[in-house]
């Protein structure tokens, strides 16, 4: 996967912003551009040595340039080349007809784009780059077409055209690429959204040595480098220094959730793990996991004085949103310790059945759960996830954690992160419900909330990962004990 990227995830605005940095300090855009085509040629060359010929589609800005560059280093290469383009290259100005003129300098005859051009070697998609809003105008859209219906190697210039930078939402179609080779700044979209499934794998060109400011940066990327970690534990330990963790959850019939959540929160390492579930589903948790303190709870009653003992909640998985359900989660609104919420509780905080709860907490939803939350729709959510993510941190002053390829986690703050770990093997059946007894576990061993869910984020989707390398069928509850390895293998428990 993509560790040897960079931490740091920009917008295509911040790129921009950075780019002119660059030019201001004395690096002019042309020698950029021709560093960005050095190293795009050197990685396509790198991944097929044999192709042997290039077709560039080349559009009416600097990606376009980009293209014509890469085009004049494999002409000089003695490649057979064909730059099809798709504005009027005598129009280009600047450092781009610069370009324009240097790859005519070297022979080659760029052609004007139409449908039924002959493609061959490897294909370059210069058409755009972080120039490109809203909706791709013809006649780009008929030439993404022709490149996707190709049967060729396809490489996408900076960014994959028709894919924005910011979100990785495709509204229509956007360039479906082998390989994209990104410069100056890691833009987001290439890592959330359906940006991993149009990218292929990531090549990142800084193009200069500055090191990267995150503070310039719309986020951070997990990596085993720079995750939160648990404190060693101290020999002289006992199991109330690790936390006390109450899962309030499983309604009649869905007790499994309940008991895998508490089951991923004895795994994570909490000192103590209680459960408060409807009566029918105290034997089977008992049964399964005597270490999990299982109580039948009718009503709020019983749930206060459990959740008087508890340093952490975890509310929500197979809650169910039914009267008993309302009332059992009062009681989590009306605490001030760390929590969880996820599944029903989010759809009952939706729903305005329940209050959110007054101290720090942490919410996971999925982007259907996030479109309830925020009055809006799935696809809404999916076109815009980084501001989605943003809007509910603030607006329920909560660290969200906004599910779906490309996790992002947001801070009310404005902190973000995101995991780019997971595998679609996971998506079965209580795999959320082991998310959260992980992140549960990891707020009892005392995380914050923005820590525990970037880690809890990472764990999940590399065990996700690792389970699923032997396919479909990946059982949530295989989840907690690879979830234990891993976390032993990059946070070992003693010093
Ligand atoms: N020093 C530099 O600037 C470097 C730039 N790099 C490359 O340049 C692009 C960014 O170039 P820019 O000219 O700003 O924009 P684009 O070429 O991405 O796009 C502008 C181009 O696209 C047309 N367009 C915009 N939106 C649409 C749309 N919805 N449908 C159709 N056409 C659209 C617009 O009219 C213009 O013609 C960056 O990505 C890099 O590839 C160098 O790599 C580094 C130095
Ligand atoms: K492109």
């Amino acid at each position: 996967m993509h560790d040897e990227l960079p931490l740091s995830l920009y917008s295509a605005a911040q790129v921009r912003a950075l780019d002119a940095r660059l030019i201001e300090s004395g690096t002019s855009g042309f020698e950029l551009m021709h560093r960005a085509a050095r190293a795009a040629w050197r990685s396509l060359r790198q991944r097929w040595p044999d192709a042997g010929a290039l077709t560039v589609f080349a559009g009416g800005g600097n990606n376009g340039a980009d293209g014509y560059l890469i085009a004049s280093l494999a002409q000089r290469s003695g490649w057979p080349v064909n730059v099809y383009y798709l504005s009027d290259p005598e129009k280009l100005e600047g450092d781009a007809a610069k370009a324009y003129m240097e790859a005519k300098g070297t022979g080659i005859n760029p052609e004007p784009w139409r449908a039924g051009v002959k493609l061959t070697g490897v294909v370059v998609d210069a058409l755009l780059g972080t120039g490109f809003s809203g909706e791709v105008r013809e006649p780009y859209a008929k030439a993404i077409e022709q490149i996707n219906s190709c049967d060729l190697p396809v490489v996408a210039v900076d960014i994959p055209s028709g894919l924005n930078a910011d979100t990785g939402f495709v509204k229509d179609q956007a360039v479906k690429a082998n390989l994209t080779i990104t410069f100056i700044g890691l833009k987001l979209g290439l890592l959330t959204g359906n940006g991993p499934d149009y990218c292929g794998s990531i090549e990142f060109a800084a193009l200069v040595e500055e090191p990267q400011n995150p503070a310039d940066a719309m986020a951070q990327r997990l990596a085993p480098r720079n995750l939160p970690k648990l404190k060693p534990r101290k020999r002289s330990s006992h199991k109330g220094n690790f936390g006390h963790v109450l899962v309030i959850g499983g309604d009649e019939g869905t007790g499994g959730a309940a008991l895998m959540a508490s089951e991923a929160a004895l795994r994570c390492g909490a000192g103590m793990i209680s459960l408060a579930t409807r009566p029918s589903n105290v034997a089977p948790v008992l049964a399964r996991r005597p270490e999990v303190m299982v109580a039948g709870v009718e009503s709020a009653g019983k749930v206060i004085a459990l959740a008087e003992k508890a340093d952490v909640l975890a509310v929500g998985p197979g809650l169910g949103q039914g009267a008993w359900s309302r009332s059992v989660i009062s009681v989590a609104a009306s605490r001030e310790v760390p929590q969880v919420w996820d599944a029903d509780a989010l759809n009952l905080l939706a729903s305005q059945a329940v209050t959110k709860p007054r101290g720090e907490w942490i919410m996971t939803p999925h982007p259907g759960e996030a479109a309830r939350l925020l009055r809006s729709d799935i696809a809404t959510i999916q076109s815009r996830r980084p501001a989605a993510a943003r809007k509910l941190a603030e607006h329920y002053g909560a660290v969200v954690l906004l599910k779906g390829l490309g996790t992002l986690i947001a801070a009310p703050d404005g902190r973000m992160a995101l995991c780019g770990r997971g595998h679609p093997a996971m998506s079965t059946g209580g795999a959320g419900d082991v998310l959260t007894g992980i992140i549960a576990a990891l707020l009892a061993q005392h995380l914050s909330v923005f820590d525990a869910a970037c880690l809890g984020a990472w764990l999940h989707g590399r065990a996700g990962e690792l389970l699923g390398q032997h396919g479909r069928g990946l059982a949530a509850s295989d989840l907690p004990d690879t979830v234990r390895q891993l976390l032993e293998s990059y946070n070992p428990c003693l010093q």
